[in-house]
């Protein structure tokens, strides 16, 4: 059956310890969408992202792909459909820029590594798309943190997922590799249809990037709703507790926060 809606969660609880970090959290991300989480620190949003992409279950609720439920897909199945870009995209060491690309293709290979299809020409070409060609042989050790970035997303590509997560993708990145990897996505959720999940610490970007954003507040969920409507003073106070300008972005119609 085909489901319109690619990812949901419903009265989803995580309780870790004593402290219950997360409470009720319902969402529904459609297919193809580009799907934002934003929040105070300490509000949630990694923990959530561990759920949604079936890393940790939850306490309580339900997180359902495509209308299946993620305790219903072994490992490798659920890595055919989910990638995840964690906040620190530091592949392994000791691997060479075209070893961790072809780690993207395990979830297609049998027991003993091998794989019906010949990824090959699926790896060459990501590394050229993302400029890597000239790096594939060198040790991820020695790239700056730019390069190690794209070698991750080159990984992540190269699994060929439904769903992509981010965890905060552009922390460690300057405003020109930020924006080079956030249209690296969106050029890719258009062209394949992926929807995007990204909790995103920067305001700006999500307002840019994203279709719908949810704001995670304590371990619940503020609010959801375009940018127009997420990117207003008095939910940002709630939030945040800061109460910034918000100006509408010159070219792109969208709000931008100044502080
Ligand atoms: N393994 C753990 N043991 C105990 N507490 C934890 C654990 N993991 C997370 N927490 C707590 O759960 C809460 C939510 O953490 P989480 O990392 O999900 O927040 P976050 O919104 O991603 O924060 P940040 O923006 O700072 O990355 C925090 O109070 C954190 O201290």
């Amino acid at each position: 059956m085909e489901h319109r809606v690619m990812l949901q969660a419903a009265g989803v609880d995580k309780r870790i310890g004593s402290r219950l970090v997360l409470r009720g959290v319902s969402l529904q991300v459609q297919k193809g969408e580009f799907f934002g989480i934003i929040g105070p620190n300490g509000s949630g949003k990694s923990t959530l992202i561990k759920l949604l992409s079936g890393v940790e279950p939850p306490s309580a609720g339900e997180i359902l792909l495509q209308g299946t439920n993620l305790a219903q897909f072994s490992g490798k199945q659920l890595a055919q459909h989910i990638a995840v870009l964690p906040q620190e995209a530091l592949p392994p060491v000791g691997f060479t820029v075209r070893e961790v690309a072809e780690m993207g293709r395990y979830p297609y290979q049998n027991w003993l590594g091998e794989e019906r299809t010949d990824a090959g020409e699926l790896i060459d070409q990501v590394l050229a798309d993302l400029d890597l060609t000239e790096l594939a042989d060198r040790p991820v050790e020695a790239l700056s943190g730019g390069e190690r970035q794209r070698a991750a997303l080159a990984k992540v590509t190269v699994q060929q997922p439904d769903l992509l997560m981010l965890d905060e993708p552009t922390t460690y990145l300057d405003i020109g590799y930020q924006q080079q990897m956030m249209d690296y996505v969106r050029a890719w959720q258009r062209s394949a249809g992926l929807t995007v999940v990204a909790v995103l610490h920067d305001l700006n970007l999500a307002a840019l990037y994203c279709d719908r954003i949810m704001v995670l507040c304590e371990g619940e969920v503020l609010a959801t709703g375009t940018p127009e409507t997420i990117i207003r003073a008095e939910i940002l106070e709630q939030a945040y507790g800061i109460r910034p300008t918000i100006v509408v972005h010159p070219q792109r119609q969208v709000p931008q926060i100044l502080l």
